[in-house]
């Protein structure tokens, strides 16, 4: 991946969280799908995730590469509602993967389990 595209993937997250933000302020749930999702509360919000991840899981064992790539769409969409209406930010989960930067996931598993 070059750093462009890098910078494309942060740049999409922050701008999705921006928008996904203001509309749960505006709790317009007649024009807005994020804000109708968020009034039938953080259990449906979750139900709805589970769901993408069901479904992307699916197609990757089932299905061709743009169908996969929509699922993934849908997942990491409804991961940035849940993320937001519990007051988390994607900032918050990149400083969590830069932490774990390096370390295998052996050698963590192992530290764990001392
Ligand atoms: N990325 C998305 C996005 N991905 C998927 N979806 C919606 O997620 C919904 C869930 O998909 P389903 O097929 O499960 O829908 P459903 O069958 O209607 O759902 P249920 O009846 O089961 O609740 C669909 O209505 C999709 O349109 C999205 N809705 C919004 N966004 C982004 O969020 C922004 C704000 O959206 P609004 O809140 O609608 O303004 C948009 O500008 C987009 O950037």
């Amino acid at each position: 991946m070059t750093q462009e595209q890098d910078g494309a993937i942060g740049d999409a997250l922050t701008l999705l969280e921006a928008v996904v933000r203001s509309r749960l302020a505006a709790g317009d749930a007649g024009t807005s799908y994020v804000a109708s999702l968020a009034a039938k509360g953080r259990g449906k919000i979750a139900q709805k995730l589970g769901e993408e991840a069901t479904e992307t899981v699916i197609a990757a064992l089932t299905e061709d590469d743009a169908a996969l790539t929509g699922e993934a769409a849908d997942l990491v969409f409804h991961l940035t509602v849940l993320l937001a209406e519990r007051g988390i930010g994607w900032d918050a989960v990149a400083a969590e993967l830069a932490r774990r930067h390096g370390i295998s996931g052996h050698a963590e598993k192992a530290a764990r389990a001392q």
